[in-house]
């Protein structure tokens, strides 16, 4: 562990929050023990989880795609879990790299575990509140084969849908059918997800317009979930005969989560893109003996 104090900055994203480590070249080793008590929301800092910053060139996973996009964006779940990809880390990644200076408003490409993603920083709005941040995606699958959902006895049929991870989709009546989702719901068949699955619970709002709840894989309820609104965002479209494959044009669709409100745009290739907020809230360095003792 190095001995240089661990700058950290808290970000959320419609509040899917994350500790944010910048590591630019790639010093640090964060454990999955490191990373869940980073994430201790009463012994740590608390957050969804952790985005590490290291340079694309300086970490094996992403070296291959430092010509395209300098930095890694190293995610984890805040259980210590690695997953592929994070929506809304991504757009809290972006807020963190224009904070810092490293790149300005416009367009940037980031690397992650599930391949460069582009996102695009837009200019301060009227009020003068940091403009919403848009990623593209990349393309939703959709395997084959029906999957079901069961909380607390009550089951629905669920849509199986990839993000880059895994998804399963299911629309209810209410929300509040989903219970207090303190543990994860029970999926079958279990082997559609040999590696686990987000499961987000749908209703509808109106015209394309619905909100979610979601349980995550290795965090458990969140207030959001950037893949996981695209995943609905999908499903809905495909539900509501909106394919806009077949239609020929992008279809767009609200979707409020309970820490605000994202839009997902589907383009007629497939490409899914996603629009909301990013907040830096704060930034400050590890207690150094606090860090040297949990972060072994
Ligand atoms: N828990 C997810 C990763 C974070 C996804 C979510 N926070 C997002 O914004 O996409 C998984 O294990 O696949």
């Amino acid at each position: 562990m190095s001995t240089a104090p661990i700058e950290f900055l808290k970000g959320h994203g419609t509040e899917n929050d994350f500790v944010i480590i910048p590591d630019h070249d790639g010093r640090l080793e964060l454990s999955p023990a490191a990373v869940a008590r980073l994430c201790d929301r009463r012994a740590g800092l608390g957050a969804d989880g952790v985005l590490r910053v290291v340079r694309s060139a300086a970490h094996p996973e992403a070296r291959a795609m430092a010509g395209e996009a300098e930095w890694f964006m190293d995610y984890r779940n805040s259980d210590g879990s690695v997953a592929e990809m994070c929506g809304n880390g991504v757009r809290v990644f972006a807020r963190y790299l224009q904070h810092a200076g490293l790149v300005g408003e416009g367009d940037l490409a980031v690397a992650t575990r599930a391949g460069i993603r582009r996102a695009h920083i837009a200019k301060p709005g009227p009020d003068g509140q940091p403009g919403d941040v848009t990623v593209s995606m990349g393309r939703a699958a959709l395997p084959e084969g029906e999957v079901t959902v069961t909380v607390d006895g009550r089951s629905w049929p669920a849509r199986n849908v990839n993000m880059g991870n895994p998804h399963a989709v299911a629309f209810v009546d209410d929300l509040a059918h989903a219970g207090k989702l303190f543990d994860a719901p029970a999926v079958t068949p279990a082997s559609a997800y040999p590696e686990g699955v987000n499961v987000e619970f749908v209703v509808d709002r109106g015209p394309r317009h619905v909100a979610l709840r979601v349980h995550e894989r290795g965090s458990g309820e969140t207030r959001s979930c950037g893949t996981g609104a695209c995943a609905v965002m999908v499903a809905a479209a495909r539900r509501d005969g909106a394919d806009p494959a077949v239609l020929g044009h992008p279809v767009t669709y609200t979707v409020d989560v309970l820490g605000g409100r994202l839009v997902i745009s589907e383009l007629p290739d497939g490409t899914v893109e996603m629009t909301g907020p990013a907040v830096i809230v704060a930034e400050g360095v590890l207690d150094a003996s606090w860090a040297a003792r949990v972060l072994a």
